[in-house]
């Protein structure tokens, strides 16, 4: 069925449907998937799903000129812990990014995996159950007394890794990045947000080191700008973006509760748009707005009203793109798109609007999504919602 409560607005006469550069690509259309976790890959092995997941992405990248960023992906074993999670460090997965990629650039649309290394918020028991660490910033601060629990149950205590682990996982990611463009990527997104990895080295409430990856808004920031210096050595500037999420409260990270958090995004922006100066932009700064501030709320809820992501163009000057409850609000999309350089991700409506570019030009109504499919394994709430002239023909509205 169709979404009756927000009343679609036509955006063909606004920037979204103006081409920008990203990296060295030129969108025809500024909607873009955001990285959308949908946990259909294959266990053991965690590969892409060789029988829907091509489909669901064709069917997201027709509108030539569309930017699609994947769900998040591994760039090693170490980085999961999540069974039906991608990853892009085995051949056996890389063979299906090559086909999902080709298939995206014969839509004449572009594609960005999104690598994302857990910590904490991996699932303990699969880490126990492969040999791997529970690894995070630190020892032992757990997300919850439940998590806790069910770590030591496991046997498996919550290791803060060391500056050797560190330049490892560094390596990961240079690894997945190179995977991803011999995959045939255009780029790939640095998943700084939602409580994993690099957020929990960024967040004072996770991360109690003494050493120089703690202790002080720049020392917490270190690993994250590790990760991006490393990266644009190994594939450039251009083909490196990076998520970050101010208000995120996923994870059990600080969200806004803490108010010196905040300060530590302007200063990871500051410290982008430095290197920027000195000769190397990254191709887009991806922030989740406050709207959402954990994937598991409904609209709405949870969304922080106390303050917005509009500073983030008085320090970054590139291209931004901004996500979170934009499909329900046109009006927000639209001053929004008053910003130069500016995407817009739409997550949750994407997932039920394969065709949601030409809804958003139209202002035709939107699909409403089914959320308990959104992490289930069949293909039903993955590949079987209908387009717009589908949904007509099938009598909906
Ligand atoms: C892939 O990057 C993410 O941020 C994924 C999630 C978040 N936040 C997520 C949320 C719910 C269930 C699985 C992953």
């Amino acid at each position: 069925p169709f979404n009756t409560e927000s009343k679609p607005v036509a955006l063909k006469d606004t920037d979204l449907f103006k081409p920008l550069k990203v990296g060295n690509t030129t969108v025809l259309n500024r909607v873009v998937l955001p990285p959308l976790t949908r946990m259909r890959a294959h266990y053991p092995g965690n590969v892409p799903n060789r029988d829907w997941t091509l489909e669901y992405y064709d069917q997201r990248s027709k509108r030539p000129g569309t930017m699609l960023i994947t769900e998040g992906v591994f760039p090693s074993a170490k980085a999961g812990g999540y069974d039906n999670a991608p990853g892009i460090w085995t051949e056996e997965q890389m063979v299906e990014w090559k086909k999902i990629f080709d298939k995206i650039h014969e839509n004449e649309s572009f594609v960005w995996p999104q690598l994302w290394v857990l910590g904490r918020e991996a699932d303990p028991l699969s880490l126990a159950r492969d040999g791997l660490r529970y690894d995070s910033a630190s020892d032992n601060v757990w997300r919850t007394k439940e998590a806790e629990e069910e770590a030591k149950k496991a046997g498996i205590e919550q290791h803060g890794i060391t500056k050797d682990e560190i330049k490892q996982y560094i390596k990961d990611y240079v690894q997945g990045a190179r995977n991803s463009i011999k995959c045939g990527a255009d780029g790939i997104e640095i998943h700084a947000a939602n409580g994993y990895l690099l957020n929990q080295f960024l967040d004072p409430v996770s991360n109690k080191r003494t050493d120089e990856y703690g202790g002080s808004i720049k020392n917490r920031a270190c690993f994250t700008l590790e990760v991006v210096d490393a990266l644009v050595d190994a594939i450039g500037e251009d083909k490196v973006g990076i998520r970050l999420a101010p208000y995120n409260t996923n994870g059990d990270m600080s969200g806004s509760w803490d108010p010196t958090v905040f300060a530590h995004y302007a200063y990871v922006l500051g410290k982008l748009e430095k290197r920027a100066q000195a000769g190397k932009r990254l191709a887009f700064v991806h922030i989740f707005e406050p709207r959402v501030s954990n994937p598991w709320d409904n609209e709405g809820d949870g969304a922080y009203n106390g303050g917005t992501t509009d500073y983030v163009y008085s320090i970054w000057k590139g291209v931004v793109i901004r996500t979170g409850n934009l499909a329900i609000h046109p009006e927000i999309a639209k001053e929004f798109l008053k910003q130069p350089n500016t995407l817009l991700g739409y997550g949750r409506y994407f997932i039920s609007n394969p065709d949601l570019v030409d809804r958003l030009e139209k202002g035709l109504p939107l699909n409403l999504y089914d959320r308990p499919r959104f992490y289930a394994m069949p293909d039903k709430g993955y590949i079987d919602y209908p387009t717009y002239d589908e949904a007509i023909k099938m009598g909906w509205g």
